[in-house]
């Protein structure tokens, strides 16, 4: 049995999480690696319920401490339910957004004290941490403009003001800085498939036993 991996992705709203991912499950599973695939806040039907509840337009009143307990709420049961037993399988667990989602959007976006959110979160998961954090960095422009390609309704945290979308993307690149050992920063304006080369090359030495 390998020994299970914990992978997270982080960014913007737009920044290729899901493309890299899928690219990484297949290159992966060719390599003969057992891989599950999970995103937050969702994974679990839970967590798909409490999704609902955080990005619906709906709920424009939702406060602060609700927000962070909803999204760590989601993260506690997916980690029990999912990651955890995964982990002790010995598979990779590819996450799309983790706790740093959390300490950027509702930490640096919103201004909640960052120590709280922290805590809140440590607690939520048993102190579980990535091996391994991708950020894929993105200007808050060019993530607007793929947004509005896509099309369909903004949801709630999509419709925040441009200003808590740059605070939001230097609060991921606070925290790649400081923790150089477990973040790679991957120029996410590249192409999909130069931004899966420099992801390959980092992932087989993090995977290879
Ligand atoms: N490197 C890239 N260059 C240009 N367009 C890209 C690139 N990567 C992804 N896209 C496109 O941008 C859009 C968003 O990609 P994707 O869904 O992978 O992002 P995401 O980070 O998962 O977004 P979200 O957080 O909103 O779910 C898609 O239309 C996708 O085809
Ligand atoms: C995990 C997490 C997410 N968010 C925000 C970020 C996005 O705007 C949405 C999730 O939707 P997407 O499909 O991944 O873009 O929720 C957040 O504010 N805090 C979090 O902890």
């Amino acid at each position: 049995m390998g020994k299970g991996r914990f992978i997270t992705f982080e960014g913007p709203e737009g920044a290729g999480k899901t493309t890299q991912i899928r690219l990484l499950e297949d290159y992966l599973r060719l390599k003969g690696k057992e891989c599950i695939t999970v995103r937050e806040p969702g994974g679990t039907p839970i967590g798909d319920g409490i999704r609902q509840i955080l990005l619906s337009t709906e709920f424009s009143d939702m406060r602060p401490r609700t927000e962070i307990l909803l999204y760590a709420a989601s993260r506690a049961q997916l980690v029990d339910q999912v990651i955890r037993p995964a982990l002790e399988q010995g598979k990779i667990v590819l996450c799309d957004r983790y706790v740093d989602s959390s300490i950027a959007y509702q930490g640096y976006g919103a201004q909640w004290d960052l120590q709280e959110v922290i805590q809140i979160n440590e607690w939520a998961t048993g102190g579980l941490k990535p091996d391994r954090t991708y950020l894929l960095d993105l200007p808050v422009e060019m993530s607007q403009s793929r947004m509005k390609n896509r099309g369909g309704k903004k949801d709630r945290m999509e419709l925040k003001e441009k200003l808590f979308h740059e605070r939001v993307r230097e609060g991921f690149l606070s925290l790649a800085q400081s923790a150089p050992e477990r973040y790679r920063k991957l120029d996410a304006c590249l192409s999909k498939e130069e931004i899966f080369g420099q992801l390959a090359e980092d992932i087989l030495n993090l995977v290879k036993d």
